[in-house]
């Protein structure tokens, strides 16, 4: 099933042929995720949020992909057609998802670092995994013409022995070491940037820009990405943490501490997460750090602009509830935080609201098309789907989506990290060079020799 949407495009199954979905699932014991990663070619995802919900999935029973300003639409319909007939009632944690995420701009064409990852790509895995607080669950799915439930049974009894012949636990490789790192964009010329962007803002046509730069990185070996996000979940258990394998020739990961969207019924959460501080040395050190974000006029503006642009962009959707500001603590790094809740009027698919949502203020700018044109116009590298939303939806188009930020793309003993910095009227060049290296310190220290 091919549907040709001006320049989108919807493929539900990898034979481009249509079907149904047949999904058999059964409870296992718990299992090493990284032996299954392993055990598994691309595609290939992994995704763990703070709630405890961790899923991977090897193979690919269905993609959706798009491209072009009709991404959404074209997504959310291929959506509806491959779960339009649910042959199973399977347990919630066991249901199908479809795993995947959006570059930053509509307009993005697959090149290096970035091949293999089109504008806009979902993949439901042949075999997923996944584990809540309470279960274990394997999922097995097809999408094809022929897809008969026997036949998935069988699959699934054959995954599950080949599965548990699988070690429980596998110790961790050491770090892959890094042998030298490149920038692209050298320190004056950061300071230039954030000047200019500082003109053009108080000129008057832009209020706020997110500029970010990305970082090349030499691996002394070849890095394991399941070994690395098990690090980062040591280290930043508050984080999300994804990998997103499309083929063999890169692989997306990171530890994003900034949820774009989770949407459960009419229920949707989501958050302002903007102006950045160091962590302290001492608890003394840390508090006046945490004191300065949370007394800072520029960083409240900064954050301010984030608050109001989601609150607008969610109240036409339903009513729209703004949480007390906090200090969310990593530890690298301190962000100012506002939680924010909505209770939708309509039932909506996820991938509505997050249309609705990305980018906000937090990663691209305000207004939307000026911050764009200001990013375009300075940055000298590919965003890709650095800062975009990254996450899942299933049947229901119920699901939960991440800002891909602390993230980097990688490619055998090669990795290119991204950190941005929200810059405002007052922004000091200098300031904001400090503020985005500690952005790189989530991956790089999971990447150096120990
Ligand atoms: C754009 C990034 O961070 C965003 C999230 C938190 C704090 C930010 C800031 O202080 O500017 C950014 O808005 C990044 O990590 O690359």
């Amino acid at each position: 099933m091919t549907v040709s949407h001006r320049d989108s495009s919807v493929i539900a199954a990898p034979d481009g042929e249509g079907g149904t979905l047949v999904s058999r699932a059964r409870e296992l014991a718990d299992l090493s995720y990284r032996s299954f990663l392993a055990a598994h070619d691309p595609p290939r995802i992994h995704w763990a949020a703070p709630d405890g919900l961790e899923i991977v999935g090897g193979g690919a029973a269905a993609r959706l992909r798009a491209a072009g300003p009709d991404r959404f639409d074209a997504l959310r319909e291929g959506a509806g057609r491959l779960f339009s007939a649910p042959d199973a009632d399977l347990p919630s944690p066991a249901r199908p998802r479809a795993f995947g995420g959006f570059a930053f701009h509509a307009g993005h064409e697959p090149a290096p670092p970035w091949e293999g990852f089109p504008a806009a790509e979902f993949v439901v895995p042949r075999v997923q995994l996944t584990r809540t607080d309470e279960t274990t669950w394997l999922t097995v799915s097809r999408y094809d013409p022929d897809a008969d439930s026997e036949a998935v049974e069988a699959e699934l009894d054959r995954v599950r022995s080949a599965l548990t012949a699988h070690p429980a636990m596998q110790p961790s490789a050491a770090p892959p070491g890094i042998a030298s790192t490149t920038r692209t964009t050298p320190r004056e010329e950061w300071t230039r940037q954030v000047r200019a962007a500082t003109d053009r803002i108080a000129a008057g046509d832009l209020r706020k820009v997110v500029l970010a730069q990305a970082l090349e990185v030499e691996l002394e070996t070849a890095i394991a990405i399941p070994d690395v996000l098990e690090r980062l979940r040591r280290t930043y258990p508050e984080c999300y943490r994804f990998l997103i394998e499309p083929t063999e020739s890169a692989s997306f990961f990171g530890a994003p501490p900034e949820r774009l969207v989770s949407l459960s019924g009419r229920q949707v959460e989501t958050e302002a997460l903007a102006g950045s501080a160091a962590r302290g040395e001492s608890p003394e050190e840390d508090h006046e750090l945490m004191t300065s974000l949370l007394e800072s006029e520029k960083i409240q503006h900064e954050q301010g602009v984030v608050v109001d642009t989601i609150r607008e962009q969610l109240e036409p959707l339903g009513e729209v509830r703004v949480a007390e500001q906090t200090v969310r603590k990593l530890a690298t790094i301190q962000h100012l935080r506002t939680p924010i809740r909505a209770e939708l009027t309509d039932d909506e698919h996820v991938l509505s609201i997050v249309e609705a949502l990305h980018p906000t203020p937090a990663v691209g700018g305000l207004p939307p098309e000026e911050a764009w044109e200001t990013i375009r116009g300075t940055e000298t590298f590919e965003r890709g789907w650095y800062a975009a939303p990254v996450g899942w939806f299933d049947a229901d188009g119920n699901g939960e989506f991440a800002v891909a930020i602390r993230s980097g793309v990688a490619s055998d003993d090669l990795v290119t990290l991204f950190a941005g910095n929200g810059i405002v009227a007052d922004s000091d060049p200098d300031e904001e060079w400090e503020e985005v290296q500690l952005k790189y310190r989530a991956i790089l220290d999971a990447l150096a020799a120990e």
